[in-house]
């Protein structure tokens, strides 16, 4: 198994560090596409406003490295409009991988008509421009039943407006990376959280995201069945090592 290509490179956190000045922030995002693009990562997944540059960036190294971006990011809380106006911003800008996260304070308050339409309307705009779609769902904030519930609705939309052709370009993801439990638990890719999704998103395709820190965490998930990795991590999974988690 080549663990470079389930590898998504995701250095939201250093990118967001509110403390650094725009500039250095900037350089520090190109030092991690710059990174990617040596490393031969899969995606390098980075903020909307970083598109423009990653692909000036890939272009210019004549790299293969995909672009992935986080629509509404991180809490998921816009309106349809808004993260459709973000989501259009991000392909014309040359985005390969949509992420958005899920609306999951609406989904746990009931409003599951709101959250299916966005899933519906945002997953359509993603097919229709041929990019991949992945809806986050921030596990750490649902409970087992809420995640095997949105897991499912998720599919369940999926399949009832979609070609077969398409389920493979649509992905459930475990976390944002971002959110805070009180206690500190883990609170993205746990292997009893990767697990439900798999049993319940399945025809779906799953990626395993927050926490992923190394080889060894990375490899279980690949033998679980996850087809993508997000990792602020990723050189040194790579390199078969284990790095500090970083919350
Ligand atoms: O998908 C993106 C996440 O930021 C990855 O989370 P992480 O920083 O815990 O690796």
């Amino acid at each position: 198994m080549n663990i470079r290509q389930y590898l998504d490179s995701t250095y939201l956190k250093t990118s967001d560090q509110a403390n650094l000045s725009e500039a250095e922030n900037t350089q520090i995002v190109k030092n991690t596409i710059e990174e990617a693009i040596i490393e031969r990562f899969k995606l390098i997944m980075i903020r909307p406003d970083k598109v423009s540059l990653a692909k000036e960036m890939i272009s210019k190294a004549q790299s293969n490295l995909l672009i992935g971006t986080v629509i509404d990011f991180p809490e998921g809380k816009s309106s349809l409009e808004e993260k459709l106006a973000e989501a259009n911003v991000a392909i014309q800008n040359g985005a390969d991988d949509l992420d958005f996260v899920c609306n999951y304070e609406a989904f746990k308050n009931g409003e599951i008509d709101l959250v299916k339409n966005e899933i519906l309307q945002c997953t359509r705009l993603g097919l229709s421009n041929k990019k991949v779609v992945k809806w986050i769902i921030e596990v750490a904030a649902l409970n087992d039943t809420e995640i095997i519930q949105l897991s499912v609705l998720i599919k369940n939309i999926i399949i009832q407006n979609f070609d077969e052709n398409d389920y493979s370009s649509v992905f459930v993801k475990s976390s944002t990376g971002f959110y805070k439990t009180e206690n500190n638990l883990p609170n993205g890719a746990t292997v009893p959280t990767i697990i439900m999704m798999l049993e319940n998103a399945s025809p779906l395709p799953i990626k395993a995201a927050g926490g992923v820190r190394s080889y060894d965490e990375a490899v279980e998930m690949i033998n679980l069945g996850v087809k993508r990795i997000g990792t602020s991590n990723a050189k040194a999974i790579a390199n078969g090592e284990t790095s500090q988690n970083q919350y």
